[in-house]
């Protein structure tokens, strides 16, 4: 039996799109590290030295050639080691997306990407171009003649080839031809979003693949906030003929991540007769995770210094409030405290000593302090319940906390108008309007707050308000960020039970007992969200069946009956509802602050779904399901 042994390497990079000094130094990391273990090849993630998210600049072909300049410098830090790197080629007026071998100081190939990713938050087809199977060509670049295409690579007699990213994802996929030609190892440079539970999937296609190619197979993706909306689990894994070998802890805070393992490799393998798949994924701790690490990157690729919040104390700002104290928590965590302050750049050397010096408990408080601030901004309409739940929770984490009220400026407003107008303004003719304005009067205070701390204003809209545009625009939409507008309120209202129980959120107890409401009505009306709407899962049910799992409103209506949810007439008029909000309000979709995909889908039109600003409103489709 014939046995070769091969030390194996993968790295989750966090890179920044045209970053040019970040992602090689974090490419250098990686592979100065891998030498140190005495790699014999390193993997590291599609596209890393550009960054993924590059968008309509992959279309320029300067990126590219910048790209291979890097290459070249790269290339240079190989002694001794293969290294697959990623980046876009161009030729012939148009661009692959490749991953570049190096060995030992020496260009062997460039795969091509096969299967472009189309689908969901991915546009690839807009940039690059497919490389058909089995072809290798030729090119110049530079002086030198180079390979690219559908290449089979070895190294001390083991055969190895790419399948990158979505390619594993085809049923046709590149490891289907791969296998017949002796090939023993799959390497898979990928940028896969990430997304609640989708390790799952990525897990079975590399370790299923890993059974039923007979193969080792090394995944590495990218890791962190790359470029605004899409996160990275920065995932590493190394199976081999059905058995998982390495796989780290997803969503770190590192630059890089990094698995090692040696695996022999033999004519006679034994093949894994049972997968041990991953146990159930919980998404709480999964969506924490990822919302921490966004935030924590966004604010420092940014250059921004710590976010400015209007809490309500209602559950859509308390989550927005806990995610940052999460943030300094996981932080901290992950690179130690003064590993932590150090990646902000915000705080001098002796700051931060001196903050490492307090009790643990102290420190996270002050870090939460300078990171966070947190104003209550009362009406006539505003009760005690929801000053507490703010006051109690800001406490809590060690958030600043400012209290006013902005009776006066909605006064000032009312009047203004009411004398031009030349007649009251009452809540019977002016209802929406009187409570637009509460809302917008909130946003100059709290952005002048984010002008003086040059710090990132976090609007708090979630999914399901998105949905039918249950947000005042320039008024509650005001922000920098959204943090959670791809997660649904009722995922929230669970989510803060479990914050409170699983991570000791205290201060959570006022708002995990309040009704989500939005103030705005006098209290005598008792507002909530829900009577002005219809029940948080019915919304949020109606929003997946619809946009998810693209069915027609009658299609919806149908499978709702099924379910008994209510009255045919009920179900009628909240379907009407939904999608006739759902039509006016693309518009406010459109002007939402940048928000983080973190669900399997997101109705942001930059991101996972498009829809036209102006329609017909479903009008036709609604009357047939009402026929
Ligand atoms: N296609 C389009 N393109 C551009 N603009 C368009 C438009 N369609 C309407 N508009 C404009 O939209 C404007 C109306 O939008 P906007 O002023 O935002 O207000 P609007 O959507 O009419 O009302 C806001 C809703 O959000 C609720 N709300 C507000 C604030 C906070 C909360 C909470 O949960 O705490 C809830 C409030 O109860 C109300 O139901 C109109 O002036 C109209 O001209
Ligand atoms: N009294 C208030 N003080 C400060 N900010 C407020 C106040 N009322 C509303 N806001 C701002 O407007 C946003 C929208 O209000 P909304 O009621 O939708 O959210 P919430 O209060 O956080 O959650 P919930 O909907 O569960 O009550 C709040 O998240 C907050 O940023």
């Amino acid at each position: 039996m014939k046995e070769t042994r091969l030390q194996l390497a993968a790295a989750a990079l966090n890179q920044t799109p045209m970053d040019w000094d970040n992602n090689l130094q974090n490419i250098k990391q990686a592979i100065t590290e891998a030498i140190t273990n005495k790699t014999d090849i390193l993997l590291l993630p599609e596209l890393c030295i550009t960054g993924y998210g590059c968008e309509d600049m992959f279309l320029s072909p300067w990126l590219s050639e910048v790209a291979f300049e890097k290459l070249l410098q790269v290339k240079e830090w190989c002694e001794g080691i293969t290294v697959a790197v990623s980046l876009p080629v161009f030729l012939d007026r148009k661009v692959y997306n490749t991953a570049c071998v190096i060995k030992n100081k020496e260009i062997l190939g460039f795969t091509a990407k096969q299967f472009l990713a189309n689908d969901g938050i991915h546009y690839e087809p807009r940039w690059f171009t497919p490389w058909p199977a089995n072809e290798v060509q030729e090119f110049e670049m530079m002086g030198e003649t180079y390979q690219i295409g559908d290449i089979i690579y070895e190294e001390q007699g083991v055969k190895y080839a790419f399948e990158i990213c979505e390619d594993a994802w085809r049923p046709n996929r590149p490891a289907e031809r791969h296998m017949p030609k002796g090939v023993q190892l799959i390497l898979n440079p990928s940028a896969s979003h990430f997304a609640l539970s989708k390790t799952d999937v990525r897990y079975r296609l590399v370790v299923d693949a890993s059974k039923k190619y007979q193969c080792a197979y090394m995944y590495a993706n990218l890791l962190g906030n790359e470029a605004g909306r899409v996160i990275y689990d920065g995932e590493v894994l190394i199976a081999q003929n059905g058995k998982l070998i390495r796989r780290n802890e997803l969503l770190c805070f590192k630059n890089v991540d990094m698995e090692c393992a040696e695996v022999c490799f033999s004519d006679s393998p034994e093949i894994a007769e049972v997968i041990e798949y991953l146990p159930p994924i919980d998404e709480n701790k999964e969506l924490i995770a990822a919302l921490s690490l966004a935030l924590f990157d966004y604010m420092r690729k940014s250059r921004s210094r710590g976010f400015v919040l209007s809490l309500s104390g209602g559950a859509d700002s308390s989550l927005c409030a806990v995610a940052v104290a999460e943030m300094v928590r996981r932080g901290i965590e992950s690179l130690g405290l003064m590993g932590f302050t150090a990646k902000l750049q915000m705080f001098s050397v002796r700051d931060a000593a001196a903050i490492d010096n307090l009790t643990a408990e102290q420190a996270q408080k002050e870090l939460v302090n300078r990171l966070l601030t947190c104003a209550y901004q009362g009406t006539v309409n505003s009760s005690d319940d929801t000053f507490n739940s703010a006051k109690g929770l800001a406490e809590s984490i060690g958030a600043r906390f400012y209290n006013w009220t902005i009776d006066d400026e909605v006064r000032g407003y009312t009047s203004k108008i009411e004398a031009a107008l030349e007649r009251p303004l009452t809540w019977e003719q002016d209802d929406i309007t009187l409570q637009n304005i509460q809302a917008r009067v909130r946003a100059p205070g709290i952005w002048m707050l984010a002008n003086i701390e040059n710090a990132l204003l976090m609007a708090t809209s979630n999914r399901s308000e998105a949905s039918v545009g249950y947000a005042t625009m320039d008024g509650d939409t005001a922000g920098s960020i959204s943090p959670i507008a791809g997660i649904d309120k009722a995922f929230i209202r669970q989510f803060l039970i479990w914050a409170q129980q699983e991570l000791g959120y205290e201060g959570l107890q006022y708002v995990n007992n309040l009704q989500p409401t939005a103030e705005l009505r006098p209290a005598k009306e008792a507002q909530t969200d829900e009577k002005d709407l219809m029940p948080y899962p019915v919304l949020n049910q109606i929003e997946r069946l619809a946009f998810h799992d693209r069915y027609s409103p009658k299609e919806v209506f149908d499978i709702l009956s099924e379910q008994n949810l209510a009255e045919p007439e009920q179900l009628q008029a909240w379907l009407t509802k939904f999608y006739s909000l759902w039509s006016r309000n693309q518009w406010k979709r459109e002007r939402y602050a940048p928000s983080f995909h973190l669900d399997d889908y997101n109705v942001d039109p930059r991101s996972w779904l498009r829809f036209p600003i102006l329609s017909g409103g479903f009008r036709e489709e609604l009357a047939k399901m009402n026929s």
